[in-house]
């Protein structure tokens, strides 16, 4: 059970205004260093990241995004943030707390949360990858099955669109042993919709925090009932549905926890399924940006699409090769265009906002200044990707870079990389991110070439000349800040290699 006091005195007008006093000398714009509602209103109007890099370019490494928060842009302030015990997650994150009961992410208290990473660990483990390969290959036909379709009469597809609905059917299954096939059953698809708009509602909240404390947060609530009611329903019935089935019923998050010999009707039901709830939300949008942004970069730079392509189709002998283990492994560029992708659009682009624990009161120093306690704290990883000190032409689809060798300029960057977020609260689905986008990537270059859609649709996905401040440019995958990120495009046409259409079809 989660103890609300803390995050009440923490975010009392009182403290927040003497924090504000003693935090006034740092920079940043006028009507931050007033109110929350500047940075919520680019919350509002999903592009705070771009807000945030905006900042640091023109006030430097350290901003204030608002009364009590401090935004950093160095390694240094991203190992002192994260990697230290002494701080937990921010207040704010209460936000996302919902009938009392706290999952992994939500969890200030590091018991607590210890507990709830324990829970989660098996069923995001290299063997837990393994017995549910089938499952992730199973949906992975269904899509490129679509794409084959789409290939015949040339049909343009919407990369994001598609990409989406197969890593929420993948991450489902996962967690609820359910088969939502919202690739296939449009019926099941308003579940993408309710999640993103919880996000982007959390994330308002999440930087408003007071107005969550008002009336305002009912009404809004209250608006948006019908819908999260239709969710509710949903969860319900996939809930019933598993128990039903006994806890070893499949490979899922249920029969991993029985393994460990804990009796699932022992586990307090609705913390069980908060968690199993929260891994949807988690690892559904985020993998799908992974893989958009990297289709998106390679139809945009040929050479990279053609070096992948050779990569993937000279290291497999056929695609029933393509699975986990040491030849997907060894597909170095195939990493390398990922990890370039998620620096250049990172999925969860904003700060993840951290404060002092309330029990420490020794001062702390986080890129060598001493910050009051209270103070919110944060690194952007949009910002810290797009930080020439640390990636040379931050604008630039480079996969070469993450191939240079030992070099310190290296190190630095691996470093600065954040796209995971480092320390204990890092996230615990990374072999499962990069499994699944590495099979969607190389499947999908083993069986097709594609090419950018012409037309109206060639430009979906990327910035426009003259268009909004940060979304001007036309190679960058443009991102909406919602914690997690929505986007749009590319629009691909597919053409399939004749020699292995054959294989697909019998599939
Ligand atoms: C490319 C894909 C992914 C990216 C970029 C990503 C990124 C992140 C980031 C930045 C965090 C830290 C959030 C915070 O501190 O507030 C996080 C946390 C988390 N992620 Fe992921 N994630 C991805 C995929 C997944 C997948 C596939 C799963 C599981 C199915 C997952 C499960 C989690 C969980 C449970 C947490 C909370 C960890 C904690 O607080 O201890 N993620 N992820």
């Amino acid at each position: 059970m989660m103890d609300h006091s803390n995050f009440l005195n923490m975010a009392s007008p009182y403290a927040i205004y003497a924090i504000s006093i003693v935090i006034s000398t740092y920079p940043g714009p006028l009507f931050a260093k007033l109110t929350e509602l500047y940075a919520g209103s680019h919350a509002f109007k999903k592009d705070l990241h771009l807000e945030i890099l905006r900042c640091h370019e023109k006030y430097g490494p350290i901003v204030r995004l608002a009364p009590n928060r401090l935004v950093f842009n160095s390694v240094t302030a991203l190992q002192d943030i994260y990697q230290s015990d002494r701080l937990s997650k921010a207040y704010t994150y209460g936000n996302s707390v919902r009938n009392n009961v706290d999952n992994v992410f939500t969890a200030r208290d590091k018991d607590v949360h210890r507990s709830r990473r324990k829970m989660i660990a098996p069923p995001l483990s290299e063997r837990a990858m393994k017995s549910f390969e089938p499952t992730i290959e199973d949906n992975i036909t269904v899509y490129l099955k679509q794409i084959l379709k789409a290939s015949r009469t040339s049909q343009p597809v919407n990369m994001s669109e598609r990409v989406k609905y197969l890593a929420l059917d993948i991450v489902t299954r996962l967690s609820f042993g359910y088969p939502l096939d919202t690739q296939t059953k449009e019926e099941n698809r308003f579940v993408s919709k309710a999640l993103a708009f919880g996000l982007y509602r959390g994330n308002i909240w999440h930087h408003v925090y007071f107005l969550s404390r008002l009336w305002v947060y009912r009404v809004f609530d209250w608006i948006f009932f019908e819908s999260r009611e239709k969710y509710s329903r949903l969860l319900d019935k996939m809930i019933r549905s598993r128990v039903a089935r006994g806890p070893n019923g499949e490979r899922d998050f249920y029969s991993f926890i029985s393994e460990l010999g804990t009796d699932p009707d022992n586990v307090r039901k609705g913390e069980l399924w908060w968690e199993a709830h929260f891994l949807v939300v988690a690892g559904s949008d985020t993998t799908a940006t992974a893989v958009s942004a990297t289709f998106f970069y390679l139809s945009r730079n040929p050479k990279c699409y053609e070096k992948l392509a050779r990569e993937i189709r000279s290291t497999f002998e056929s695609a029933h090769d393509i699975e986990a283990g040491p030849q997907l492994a060894s597909c170095r560029y195939l990493r390398a265009c990922i990890n370039e992708a998620l620096r250049m659009s990172p999925s969860v682009p904003g700060a993840l906002w951290r404060s002092q624990d309330p029990n420490d009161n020794q001062p702390l120093i986080i890129d060598g200044h001493v910050i009051p306690k209270g103070t919110l704290v944060g690194v952007s990883a949009y910002a810290i990707h797009h930080n020439k000190e640390y990636f040379p032409d931050p604008f630039k689809f480079k996969p070469e870079r993450w191939l240079e060798g030992q070099t310190p300029a290296s190190k630095l960057m691996y470093d600065a990389f954040a796209a995971f977020s480092v320390g204990s609260r890092s996230c615990p689905g990374k072999s499962m991110a990069y499994l699944e986008s590495s099979l969607v990537l190389a499947k999908t270059l083993w069986y097709f070439e594609f090419k950018v859609a012409s037309g109206s649709l060639a430009e979906a996905g990327g910035g426009r000349v003259g268009g909004p401040p940060g979304r001007t440019r036309p190679q960058e995958f443009q991102l909406e800040d919602i914690f997690t990120a929505r986007h749009d495009g590319p629009y691909l046409v597919f053409r399939s290699r004749d020699e292995s259409r054959r294989d697909l079809e019998q599939v």
